[in-house]
């Protein structure tokens, strides 16, 4: 099949920012994120001295069971949540030296694509409108593309800009979403389960996408997911956590046909033996 996203997409503003094309996009060094037990109010850690890095045009994931510490790991490297302890640097500017101004302009490099496009895009705003939206708060960085070409990119019609979320499926509007990130020229995805909230029938072609998205831009892409048949579909490296801590990380090839850790064969074991067998 031809690729819809085959026409390069321009470099992003940010490749003026420091970090050369080889360097790491994001590197995390001894994290550290608590959070307060909602019953007995003590604080423990979420995320427990993880450290991982992710270059241009690579993908690595994040896996683990559910209450690891994956959303909240993804949450501090992209500053939506507590920022924690430790260092994180994004195309090579540690997070926690940056004022506010210069941490909005390096945020601006990072786009998110969340489980659950519903809830993501603005119920009263046709796609169209907020792709209106944001060109108004961006205008030089998104004049790269029109709105019927930047949905084709997507592989979605161009009829469904005057269409409100509710008139979208779910895998339509996981592709709004995406086509919305890919708009910023974004030089890092993250993608928090970017697929559970989908139908099975339209889980493999998101993924598809995605991973063009990144193969087109050079975007590095963080994948949280506690699916491994996807994280194998997608990501080249694998961080395996659990209770917070990162306890196997490796290639995701080497990780799955030959872990090194009793918790990633536990997990291995979990999965239906053809999912996440099946190669890419
Ligand atoms: N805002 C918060 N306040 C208190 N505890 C929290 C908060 N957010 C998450 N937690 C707790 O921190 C731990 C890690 O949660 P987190 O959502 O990061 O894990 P996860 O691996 O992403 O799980 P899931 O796959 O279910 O989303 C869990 O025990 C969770 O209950």
């Amino acid at each position: 099949m031809a690729g819809i996203l085959e026409k390069e997409v321009p470099a992003g503003d940010g490749r003026g920012l420091p970090g050369s094309e080889n360097a790491p996009v994001l590197v995390v060094d001894g994290l550290v994120v608590e959070h307060r037990n909602r019953t007995t109010g003590e604080a423990f850690r979420a995320v427990d001295q993880v450290s991982l890095s992710v270059g241009a045009g690579e993908s690595a994931a994040v896996v683990g069971e559910s209450g690891s510490g994956k959303t909240t790991l993804a949450m501090a490297v992209t500053g939506l949540g507590p920022r924690g302890e430790g260092d994180v640097t994004l195309l090579g500017r540690s997070l926690a030296t940056l004022g506010r101004r210069r941490l909005r302009e390096l945020r601006r490099e990072v786009q998110i694509v969340f489980q659950d496009p519903h809830g993501s895009l603005d119920s009263r705003q046709s796609v169209r409108s907020g792709l209106k939206e944001l060109r108004g708060l961006q205008r030089e960085r998104t004049s790269w593309i029109d709105d019927a070409g930047l949905l084709e990119r997507v592989r979605l019609s161009p009829d469904l800009l005057d269409r409100y979320p509710h008139q979208l499926s779910g895998g339509q509007a996981q592709r709004v979403c995406i086509a919305r990130a890919l708009l910023m020229r974004p030089r890092l995805i993250v993608a928090d389960e970017p697929t559970s909230g989908l139908d099975v029938s339209v889980q493999a072609d998101v993924l598809t996408l995605l991973r063009e998205v990144r193969e087109t831009t050079g975007a590095a892409m963080l994948m949280i997911s506690h699916d491994l048949a996807v994280v194998r579909s997608v990501c080249d490296t694998v961080h395996v956590m659990r209770r917070g801590r990162v306890v196997e990380s490796g290639p995701c090839e080497t990780v799955f046909t030959d872990p090194s850790d009793d918790y990633t064969r536990e997990l291995l074991a979990a999965m239906p033996g053809a999912r996440w067998r099946a190669r890419r």
